[in-house]
């Protein structure tokens, strides 16, 4: 019923957007000063102007992107904006051609109508609408490509296409014709003036369109410095210039000769921007309408953040997930080739001593190996791979597709079958091959403990990659799985004698409680005398290991509550870095003020 309603709301409503005395402040500087502007339903409306002049920052508040360090009104339909209702009808497609790689475009599109309109449709009627956004963006004859071949125009209006699909009636997007030539640029144009022809409101930022783009625009909006220079239709630019005592030459761009205007002197800036009024004039085009004129958005107010229901979300992720993951063949293929590979190699070096009181410290040297091969591959893959999916999970979870916990929870479980098949794999292989005691008692215990590990290690990975980019994820997470390696080695051979200090720092390291599980689940209570091949062996009696490793009183349970303890915290973590990473004012002003300030730093060094 909720869902039926925002739908029928949001399909009828025609939005109109204003806003006055708009100032952004960041980085100690003023971007935006005071502007003046409206964007109408029924119209694509472009942001133009030089590079620098503030395009993205105007709409990124306009879409609420940016809250930090922004005042003035922005008013949708008459009233002020609420920006939790605003979500709900409107959607930002971005600079960057995000889409699923690994799925056809028809599947794509039908992921996205499950999570966008929910089970309330049937497919027939899914496929239907498909198919007629398919065709309005051209790319009907390719639906049964998938998304990573189309070209870059191609993926461009497949990431339009994805958020037509509940039909919002408002559509911001940044350079929608960056990286293409100049007539699938034009075509693409023309694609998103007819979605506004049906009474959409469409703003796209724009760099430098071509003469033919401009006209296409039935209202322009220039940008200088942070001032606007002008508001009107685009083919009335040139008589407005005229009038400023700026006439454009007679073959032109208008558009080219504004942004040439603009790079002039901040005098040519200032004339232009007081000649429009900083955007309270419009030319040709007359001024947003009045409040009784168009739906009242606050009707939605009452209604769901989202078209459907947690679990119906997580299961249609669940299903994606697992699709991609096994479209992914080239990643399967390395990830069996590389667990095959080590788990042999560790055999081979440590080759039956398992069974062996001579080689017990050899056996530790295994359990250590197994340690950094889980900590690292599980770990570096989630550092390198998440930072890449944290951008589209960012786009569909600001496009209200679906809600973090359940991507959260899906992700989880989408990732168990590789992990259970491969791990498993390695540590069968490994385990026969070093000649561990054949005994299910110790081989579960042995195998829980690995993927606890695995899990943790990534988790942890996936807590830096959500926070950090590639390259610092690099270098932090090697950094901190290092010192929680060097914390639960730290102690190997003091026996009991360990400080107190040190005993209770090693404890923050879910490393140590791994390596006392291998070493309790194969040196632990019921284990007999091991052979010695050699004269004497210290290790004959295998509590001499455990005394030596300063584990003697240790219980092996104990060791799983505490990891399965440390996984959940782990998880919590993450959960809510990932939580900060999505909301507006973390964008805006901590990642983007802390990236001027090293930009800033470095330009001053
Ligand atoms: N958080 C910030 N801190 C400091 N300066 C910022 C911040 N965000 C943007 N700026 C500055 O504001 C100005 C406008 O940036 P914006 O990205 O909006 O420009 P743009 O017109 O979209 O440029 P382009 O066309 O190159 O993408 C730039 O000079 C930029 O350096």
């Amino acid at each position: 019923m909720g869902v039926e309603f925002v739908e029928n709301t949001t399909s009828r409503a025609t939005v109109d957007i204003e806003f006055q005395d708009l100032t952004y402040q960041a980085g100690g500087e003023t971007i935006l000063h005071g502007l003046n502007g409206f964007f109408k339903s029924g119209q694509i409306s472009g942001i133009l102007g030089p590079s620098g002049a503030g395009k993205s920052s105007l709409m990124n508040i306009l879409i609420g992107y940016k809250t930090a360090g922004v005042s003035g009104n922005i008013l949708t339909n008459g009233r002020k904006r609420e920006l939790r209702n605003f979500h709900k009808i409107s959607c930002y497609i971005q600079q960057e051609e995000l889409v699923q790689p690994h799925l056809y475009v028809d599947e794509a599109m039908h992921v996205a109508a499950c999570l966008k309109v929910g089970p309330i449709v049937t497919r027939e009627k899914r496929t239907l609408i498909i198919n007629e956004i398919l065709e309005t963006l051209g790319l009907l004859e390719c639906r049964r490509t998938k998304a990573e071949r189309l070209s870059g125009g191609q993926k461009k209006r497949l990431s339009i296409a994805l958020e037509l699909i509940s039909n919002p009636p408002v559509l911001f997007l940044d350079e929608p014709t960056t990286g293409l030539d100049v007539v699938a640029a034009t075509q693409c144009i023309k694609h998103l003036s007819s979605l506004a022809a049906q009474g959409r409101t469409v703003v796209c930022t724009i760099h430098q369109p071509s003469a033919l783009i401009f006209s296409i625009f039935q209202h322009v909006y220039f940008l200088a410095d942070g001032f606007c220079v002008y508001q009107g239709q685009a083919e009335r630019t040139v008589d407005f210039l005229a009038s400023a005592n700026f006439p454009c030459p007679q073959y032109n761009n208008p558009a080219d000769h504004v942004v040439e205007l603009s790079h002039g002197s901040p005098m040519q800036v200032a004339i232009l921007s007081d000649a429009i009024q900083n955007g309270r004039r419009s030319i040709g085009n007359n001024v947003a309408c009045p409040p009784s004129s168009s739906a009242d958005l606050n009707l939605l107010d009452g209604f769901a953040e989202f078209p459907t229901s947690t679990w119906y979300q997580f299961q249609v992720l669940v299903r994606r997930m697992l699709l991609q993951t096994r479209r992914s063949k080239a990643m399967l293929r390395l990830l069996f080739t590389h667990h095959l590979l080590s788990a042999v190699l560790l055999g081979g070096m440590f080759y039956d001593v398992g069974d062996d009181a001579g080689m017990a410290y050899q056996n530790v040297k295994y359990y250590i190996s197994v340690i950094v091969f889980f900590l690292y591959a599980y770990m570096m893959a989630a550092v390198v791979i998440f930072p890449i999916e944290v951008k589209l999970l960012r786009r569909e979870y600001f496009n209200r597709w679906y809600g973090l916990k359940p991507y959260f929870f899906a992700a989880t479980v989408a990732r168990l079958p590789v992990q259970l098949a491969f791990g498993s794999m390695f540590m069968v292989i490994s385990y026969y091959m070093t000649g561990q005691p054949l005994e299910m008692s110790r081989f579960a215990p042995f195998v829980a403990i690995c993927l606890l590990n695995a899990s943790i290690s990534e988790t942890l990975g996936l807590l830096i990659g959500s926070i950090f980019s590639i390259t610092y994820g690099s270098v932090i997470a090697p950094a901190v799985s290092g010192s929680f390696l060097m914390l639960a080695m730290y102690g190997i051979g003091f026996g009991p004698d360990m400080e107190p200090f040190w005993s209770t720092f090693q404890s923050c390291s879910y490393i140590r409680y791994v390596l006392s599980g291998y070493v309790l689940s194969m040196y632990g209570p019921g284990r007999g005398v091991l052979p010695c091949r050699d004269f004497y062996c210290h290790f004959r009696r295998p509590s001499e290991l455990l005394k030596i490793m300063g584990m003697s009183g240790s219980d092996l349970s104990v060791q799983v509550v505490v990891l399965a303890a440390f996984l959940v915290f782990y998880k919590s973590l993450s959960y809510f870095a990932l939580r900060v990473r999505l909301m507006p004012e973390f964008n805006s002003r901590m990642l983007n003020d802390l990236s001027y300030k090293i930009v800033n730093l470095k330009q001053k060094c």
